[in-house]
């Protein structure tokens, strides 16, 4: 009687989950393919999932371990099933290039659909065709002198970043929103032409809400119990999501539309001689917002608020992430700053003279100071891919069509095959001048922080721009030391940082769910990041 009524239950659940479409019935194919590749055993149904949830919800940090350890015993490569769907995670250079380099693997995995009630189907979340047409229309736009054009705009914002920072001088408090604030700001003024002013209302408002939204995806990609819109809808934190959408869609929208009105106003005022002596190289060279190359293109109001707003969270998430790993791993090596320091002054003669285009070359070693930085902590640790056709892997094995592949390039660019230390945070590795560091025979494939292939990163020469202006306007004004807050420091020693909580001295998040992409990536480094102490100005 008991049993039947189990059995009755578990066919209840199942059916359910199936109408539901989040379980799937697979194929006897892809069980007898998957069964065959390296991988834990798995639970019935929910495979895997259950058991990194669990670690998860105590420890996000403990995930990231426990996929590195599972990397590690299958040699970068191993399977499982979620919810009746094939499932792997690999960090192998060679798994990784059979993939990213080719053209049949473009279509994003399961986490991505989260971001589309906000993105619609951006650069970042399109698949197929509309992906292939809007990658090809975006590419002139997003050229490559993009970023040296906006330059001045940098600079601007980093004398205000270097006053605000100074301000918290010596004082324990996390500087991370401080720095997604400014890179925030770099990107709606390169991107929509908004120079607003800091007190505006609904400026502010936008703002808050970019944050609060990017962290409500995260929290949601890790909790498959919010993973359906219709429940999601009906929560709290969902109606709050959906409340912050509508706002910052009806903020950009207003945007384009007044931006749209001087933009047709300007091409009407403009002559015949003029426009025709405007070609293509002089467009490219001039400073002109993201915003109104999208409008010249003639794509319609939602097409570019779905690119504008993705350009948004794609280009101020990622590089506030980089500088604060390069000012932290800086404040823990000053023989390193030092010489970051020197050559900076070397180049610009100056601390408060605004970065040109033509210093950005010569600064090589900062250079290799930010890719050593992307190498440790690579602010897009893992991203994933729906496989909608089989893949052959190099050993020889076949992935079947319509696996989940997560790419963990956290792992792989931390792979003492690939890098000698690897823990160690050596610039070297990254400069020119032959030494131990940098070997010649590195796999291709083995440091991708932008990804690679046909979908790597569109921003990735603004990024680097930006990243050098910003660091060197930083540094050439302040020395960085790192200080642990005590109070913080007392719970990692006491290591009670097992639940979501924050420290009430610097306010630094532990196991932050909100901003978990980061705290997938070693949690236990970015709690320690995001407390810098500034100890005095150059
Ligand atoms: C340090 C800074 C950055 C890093 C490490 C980074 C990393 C990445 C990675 C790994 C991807 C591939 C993601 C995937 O395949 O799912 C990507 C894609 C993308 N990135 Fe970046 N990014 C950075 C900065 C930027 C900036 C500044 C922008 C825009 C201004 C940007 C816009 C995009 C867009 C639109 C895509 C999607 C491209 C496509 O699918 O065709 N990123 N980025």
């Amino acid at each position: 009687m008991l049993l039947a009524a189990v059995f009755g239950l578990v066919s209840l659940l199942v059916a359910s989950l199936m109408i539901l479409g989040i379980l799937k019935i697979p194929s006897l194919r892809a069980i007898y393919l998957t069964n065959k590749l390296p991988g834990p055993r798995c639970w019935p149904i929910v495979g895997y999932l259950i058991t990194y949830y669990s670690v998860f919800s105590k420890d996000p940090g403990g995930l990231i371990t426990l996929v590195g350890r599972q990397l590690e015993e299958y040699g970068g490569f191993f399977s499982s099933w979620t919810f009746g769907s094939p499932s792997c995670i690999t960090c192998d250079p060679d798994v990784i290039k059979a993939v990213l380099n080719n053209a049949k693997y473009t279509k994003k995995g399961n986490p991505y659909y989260l971001m589309k009630p906000w993105l619609g189907e951006g650069l970042l979340t399109s698949e197929g065709e509309k992906w292939k047409r809007r990658r090809k229309i975006l590419t002139p736009s997003f050229h490559n002198k993009f970023g040296e054009l906006n330059v001045g705009i940098m600079n601007r914002h980093a004398q205000v970043l270097v006053t605000e920072i100074l301000e918290r001088s010596g004082t324990p408090e996390n500087i991370w929103p401080i720095l997604k604030r400014y890179g925030l700001k770099v990107i709606l003024e390169t991107s929509m032409g908004i120079a607003q002013d800091d007190e505006d209302e609904e400026y502010r408002r936008f703002i808050a809400l970019t944050g609060s939204t990017t962290k409500a995806i995260m929290s949601r990609a890790v909790n498959p119990s919010l993973n359906r819109d219709f429940v999601y809808k009906r929560t709290q934190s969902g109606k709050k999501f959906y409340e912050g959408v509508k706002f910052l869609h009806n903020f950009t929208e207003k945007v384009i539309r007044k931006r749209r009105a001087d933009f047709e106003r300007a091409a009407l005022s403009s002559t015949r001689e003029e426009k025709d002596a405007d070609g293509e190289d002089e467009r490219r060279n001039r400073n002109i917002p993201f915003l109104d190359r999208l409008l010249a293109l003639g794509m319609e109001d939602h097409e570019i608020r779905e690119e504008v707003d993705t350009f948004t969270l794609g280009g101020h998430d990622t590089t506030s992430a980089a500088f604060l790993f390069i000012l932290f791993e800086l404040g823990h090596h000053p023989d390193i700053q030092e010489k970051v320091y020197e050559e900076q002054m070397r180049i610009l003669g100056d601390a408060k003279r605004p970065v040109e285009a033509a210093d950005l070359p010569k600064m090589v070693y900062l250079t290799a100071v930010i890719k050593e930085a992307l190498r440790l902590y690579p602010p897009a640790p893992l991203f994933t891919r729906f496989l909608e056709k089989d893949v052959l892997l190099p050993s020889g094995r076949v992935l079947p069509a319509n696996t989940n592949m997560t790419i963990s390039i956290y792992h792989m660019q931390r792979n003492p095959k690939n890098f000698r230390e690897p823990t160690a945070f050596v610039p070297e590795r990254f400069l020119h001048t032959p030494s131990e560091w940098n070997a010649t025979d590195r796999h291709p494939f083995a440091y991708i922080p932008f990804s690679a292939g046909p979908r790597n990163c569109i921003g990735q020469k603004f990024a680097m721009v930006e990243i050098k202006a910003t660091i060197s306007t930083i540094i050439r004004n302040i020395e960085i030391r790192n200080k642990t807050c005590p109070a913080l420091r007392d719970i990692l020693e006491a290591d009670k940082f097992t639940e979501f909580m924050e420290c009430s001295v610097c306010n630094v998040s532990l196991c932050n769910s909100g901003d978990q992409m980061r705290a997938l990536q070693a949690l236990r480094f970015t709690v320690l990041a995001i407390y810098l102490s500034i100890n005095e100005g150059n």
